[in-house]
């Protein structure tokens, strides 16, 4: 499916009508409102780098696609009951470091956030997974404009590979570990996919600490093309949806 984000966000209610739906993403952040659960678990988190199989310029972001074969790259704890298996993850991100994550806090916008998409091991598969309503956990991590990130460069050293729509390349060995925050403190809410079909079937987990890139880093992000080779090109920056309603959700945090 070819989300163009000139018709965006705001277009997509008429054509997927759970756009307006109870439990949709992503939203804002009020710490002050999420409620202490002390029976939320740490997240546990074990990823197999031999599991990393490529990177996909997919025309509305890029994403690193993991083998999920085996439970050898799993999400486990925190919010969720049972194994949840990596599947891939991308990001969002904006033309100006003033915009570009898809969840706020207190309506502040980071330039850039990261999901890392598991999908529940009571399903047969990741589509199966993908329309139930505990198919899916998704783990955020907010990137702010800071000291440079030795452990994305990899990633943005692919980018050339795949500047444009439809292009991948292989991408082996990486853990994806290593672009997690020092605290695995996190928010944790009921929510839904970010793009169409904008499925209600993500237990989203969001941590609280970001981690860091500098502005070279940030505008590499940028280099890179919703459009495909030979079309007049079109940059990809701003494929983030605005926070939607709460609708009466509560968000609880793993911490005080
Ligand atoms: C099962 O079909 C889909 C379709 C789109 C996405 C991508 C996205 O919509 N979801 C999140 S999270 N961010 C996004 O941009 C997806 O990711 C798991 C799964
Ligand atoms: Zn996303």
């Amino acid at each position: 499916l070819s989300i163009s984000w000139f018709n965006g966000p705001d277009k997509w209610g008429d054509e997927y009508p759970v756009a307006n739906g109870p439990r949709q993403s992503p939203i804002d952040i009020v710490p002050n409102e999420a409620v202490y659960d002390s029976s939320l678990k740490a997240l546990k988190l074990s990823y197999d780098p031999s599991n990393s199989k490529g990177i996909l310029n997919n025309g509305h972001s890029f994403q690193v696609d993991f083998v999920d074969d085996t439970d050898s790259s799993t999400l486990t704890g925190g919010p969720i009951s049972g194994t949840y298996r990596l599947r891939q993850f991308h990001f969002h991100w904006g033309a100006s470091d003033d915009r570009g994550s898809e969840h706020t806090v207190n309506g502040i916008k980071f330039p850039c956030e990261l999901h890392l998409v598991h999908w529940n091991t009571k399903y047969p598969s990741f589509g199966e997974a993908a329309s139930q309503p505990d198919g899916l956990a998704v783990v955020g991590v907010f990137l702010k404009i800071g000291a440079a990130n030795p452990r994305i460069q990899k990633v943005l050293d692919s980018f050339d590979a795949i500047k444009t729509k439809g292009k991948q390349t292989t991408f082996d060995n990486f853990d994806p570990m290593t672009l997690l925050p020092a605290s695995l403190d996190y928010w944790t809410y009921d929510g839904s996919l970010t793009t169409p079909p904008l499925l209600e079937s993500v237990t989203w987990i969001v941590l609280k600490e970001p981690i860091s890139v500098n502005p070279a880093q940030m505008d590499k992000f940028r280099s890179l093309l919703f459009t495909g080779e030979g079309e007049s090109p079109c940059c990809m920056v701003d494929n983030y949806r605005p926070p939607q309603p709460l609708k009466g959700r509560q968000v609880r945090a793993s911490f005080k």
